[in-house]
């Protein structure tokens, strides 16, 4: 491998990465030489080294190994920092070559069990799905299919039923792997002319879990071997659960033949979070805390405000509060409103919704069928007051605008009618299916 071979393989680097993960990361590295099969690049500091080694080392060895196929292991060393002493030798990390590990299982994660899944409205048919896989019992679907947007839980799931059957079975032969790891494993085995060890290890796995399955889109061999591997499974009724970011049918670029597959078991979609199962998240993140800190001041509202104003997805909320721990726990104060507020500015402007108040009356009025002008008009039977009033309540929980200032937008109300529509619709949310319904509909229709 040349130096000029190195600035080649940057490139293809820097489109497989990605131009962010390019520039933080792989510029920075520093190729050395090969020796020995050993391939040493020098980084500035070893957190980079091992950053890169944990996050890029597969695929940086996988594109290496094509062009200079003596390559065989990748090594990190912090870089000489001054002229006059020699550089310190540490090695920082390496990457083995991946078809010499037998077992094609990744790592998983601890805190990823049942037990500290939260379970709420929008996944509990996942949840209750992968209970099933995890029981172990006769197949009755096969694959289980998950889908659903950043962060809702597919991985946890994943994790949590093979850390059941890790207890409750340890006889099987249970493997999780990213989709992404199945293309490198399958790559590496084609180069190391090792495909019958690969295909024999594959097969003889009793539950295989493959997650970000819209990763193989477009890549026809990988695809290829994925779908013989996936009927060999089948064919021996092994059990198969695979996750996506959307519905099989909505993969672009996957065969036809795969997604018909995919769909022949059991197609569970995750549902964007709703307020009470962040709030539900929230509060078993602190039951956690306070098992290790039992000291932790948490004044009231604080959780409430944050699965209102965070709902993105469940890594930016759980982000959020491991750093307002370790913010108050710096400052040694309670964590109040204020302190929260002041902590999270950041994320919570990231995560204001950008919807607008005209877009939420036209949605709604779209929604009941009624007209705009009547919306905001002083009518005031009830088929145009509570359609009105649910527009409020979106108004009040979907923007930052203030009460008086929603008050100007619907026909110039004071804010002590806003106050009480958004009121009303939050009781009736309780009492009401329909209206619970309603706002969960146009909730997600707006959020798009
Ligand atoms: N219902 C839940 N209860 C507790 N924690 C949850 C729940 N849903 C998600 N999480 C947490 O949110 C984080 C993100 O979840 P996870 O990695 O499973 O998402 P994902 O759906 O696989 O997303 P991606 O497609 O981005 O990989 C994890 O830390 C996970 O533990």
């Amino acid at each position: 491998m040349t130096q000029e071979q190195w600035g080649q393989l940057k490139q293809k680097l820097q489109q497989s990465v990605g131009q962010s993960n390019f520039k933080n990361w792989i510029e920075p590295l520093e190729f050395a030489r090969v020796d020995d099969g050993v391939a040493t690049f020098h980084v500035p500091t070893t957190f980079l080294g091992n950053y890169v080694s944990q996050h890029f080392g597969e695929l940086i060895l996988y594109q290496m190994s094509n062009l200079s196929p003596d390559v065989r292991r990748l090594q990190f060393r912090v870089a000489a920092n001054s002229g006059a002493r020699p550089s310190r030798p540490a090695t920082v990390a390496s990457v083995e070559p991946i078809a010499d590990s037998i077992v094609p299982s990744a790592p998983l994660d601890e805190r990823f069990t049942f037990d500290s899944f939260v379970v709420g409205k929008p996944n509990e048919l996942a949840h209750a799905a992968a209970r099933r896989v995890a029981e172990c019992g006769p197949v009755t679907f096969n694959p289980l299919f998950l889908y659903g947007g950043v962060g809702l839980g597919k991985t946890h799931l994943m994790h949590a039923i093979a850390w059941e059957l890790k207890i409750t079975r340890p006889d099987l032969n249970v493997v999780y792997l990213s989709a992404e790891q199945f293309m490198y494993r399958f790559v590496q085995a084609l180069r190391d002319r090792k495909m019958m060890d690969f295909k024999s290890v594959f097969r003889s796995v009793d539950v295989l879990m493959v997650d970000d399955v819209q990763f193989i889109a477009g890549k026809d061999s990988t695809q290829e071997e994925f779908f013989h591997t996936f009927n060999a499974l089948v064919d021996q009724n092994k059990q198969i659960v695979i996750s996506a970011d959307r519905a099989p049918g909505e993969i672009a670029n996957l065969e036809e033949r795969i997604k018909s597959r995919l769909q022949c078991g059991l197609v569970v979609d995750l549902h964007p979070t709703d307020y009470e199962l962040r709030l539900g998240i929230l509060q078993s993140k602190v039951d956690r805390y306070r098992a290790q800190y039992p000291d932790l001041a948490l004044s009231d509202g604080v959780l409430e405000f944050l699965a209102h104003r965070i709902s993105t997805n469940v890594r930016v909320l759980e982000g959020a509060m491991t750093r307002l721990f370790a913010f108050a726990s710096l400052v040694r104060k309670p964590i109040t409103l204020e302190l929260t507020q002041d902590c999270l500015a950041d994320v919570l402007r990231a995560s204001e919704r950008k919807v607008s108040i005209e877009e939420i009356q036209r949605k709604v009025s779209d929604h009941y069928n009624i007209r705009l002008s009547d919306m905001i008009g002083p009518k005031r039977t009830r088929c145009y007051a509570r359609p009105r009033q649910v527009a409020m309540y979106l108004c009040k929980q979907m923007t930052s605008r203030s009460l008086p200032e929603i008050g100007r937008r619907f026909g110039g109300r004071d804010h002590t009618t806003i106050m009480h529509g958004v009121k009303r619709i939050d009781e009736l949310r309780i009492q009401d299916a329909q209206i619970a319904e309603d706002l969960e509909l146009l909730r997600r229709t707006l959020e798009g």
